[in-house]
């Protein structure tokens, strides 16, 4: 089979930016995906209705001409987020979620919250409300191992949260560990998870590949093979409780390339392929349509896609650096070359 076509997928897990650095990525994921849920993390982060609906406007008027992209708004949690915010986040009808960041866990995450227990009015309005909580989820415990952030996470927080309000809608987002995919798989249908494509592709060997590799570093960090081998069986499984969310999330080169590098992997220039490839390679393509363009949508309510995409089984080789001037970065697979080809939309 060298020729795929696929409901047009979406991507449940992106970092656009804004301004300058939004306006140069953008338009890799409008020309693959119909919608994204687009993370709050700016400086300073989109905390309420009326930010989203000004980012949501910055966003659509950054689109190529032509584009009937839709991006999916979320909201930024802190200690002092407002339950009222979230039946106006309801009403919006273009806020679809609520994204959690432990302070300090990641990218733009200090004014995250402190202690999970200080939301539990939010948590309590969401769960009535039907609105989604996506978590990162890792503890910022200094105690903790980095590669075993998750699975503590999982552990200290996850399972009493899910306890508490059982009936919330979660998802977990960026999955990276076995033990993230064996408590997704025993959850209720109310507990789902995205899977990046560097998360099904890749083992931290990558990080250390001959030297130290910045544009491998992102949080969390890449692990073990076997849980790279649980991932891929999780999405490739057709459970409809794992689906595609890239968390493609570009930094100007010169933040990666340094002393203190920061978390984040570009991928939005070849999602949709990469994530080809990982199914490809456990013989798996039959599952990739699930996963990219059905799972998400019937998870977050939304309807599926009517538009159809094309991937080729074509190499190319992707160009070493992409943007412009202070808004260039290398993007996943630099200098290399991805196996299948994005070939357009079939109306
Ligand atoms: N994944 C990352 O490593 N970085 C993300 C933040 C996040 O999703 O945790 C970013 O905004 O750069
Ligand atoms: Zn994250
Ligand atoms: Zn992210």
């Amino acid at each position: 089979m060298d020729t795929l076509i696929l409901t047009r997928p979406d991507d449940w897990h992106l970092h656009l930016r804004d301004g300058a650095a939004m306006q140069s990525v953008l338009p890799d994921t409008a020309k693959r995906f119909a919608r994204a849920i687009v993370m709050p993390n700016l400086k300073p982060p989109v905390r309420s209705v009326e930010e989203a609906r000004a980012y949501r406007k910055r966003i659509l008027a950054a689109l190529p001409a032509g584009s009937d992209f839709q991006p999916l708004m979320t909201l930024y949690l802190t200690d002092n987020t407002d339950p009222g915010e979230i039946a106006r986040a309801q009403a919006s009808g273009f806020v679809h979620a609520v994204k959690y960041y432990p302070a300090g866990a990641t990218t733009n995450s200090d004014m995250g919250v402190t202690d999970l227990s200080r939301c539990d009015a939010v948590f309590a309005e969401m769960e009535r409300l039907g609105v989604p909580l996506l978590l990162h989820g890792e503890v910022t415990d200094a105690c903790v191992d980095v590669f075993d952030r998750e699975a503590v996470f999982i552990e200290r927080h996850l399972i009493p949260l899910t306890r508490k309000f059982p009936a919330l809608r979660i998802v977990l987002e960026h999955l990276t560990t076995q033990q993230g995919v064996e408590f997704v798989n025993a959850a209720p249908a109310n507990v789902a998870a995205t899977i990046t494509a560097h998360h099904l592709l890749y083992n931290r060997n990558a990080m250390f590949q001959g030297g130290i590799r910045p544009h491998y570093f992102c949080l969390p960090i890449l692990k073990r093979e076997q849980h790279r081998q649980a991932l891929i069986a999780a999405a490739t499984s057709g459970s409809p409780k794992f689906f595609l969310g890239t968390d493609s999330a570009p930094h100007p080169v010169g933040v990666k390339e340094s002393a203190c590098g920061c978390a984040g992997i570009y991928t939005a220039h070849a999602a949709l392929e990469l994530y080809a490839e990982a199914f490809d390679a456990v013989g798996k393509l039959d599952r990739l349509e699930g996963f990219a363009s059905q799972f998400g949508a019937d998870f977050y309510g939304l309807p599926r896609n009517s538009s159809r995409v094309t991937l080729k089984r074509e190499t190319w080789a992707v160009p070493a650096m992409q943007g412009l001037g202070e808004y260039s970065l290398v993007p996943l697979r630099a200098g290399e070359n991805v196996r299948w080809t994005f070939a357009g939309s079939v109306d």
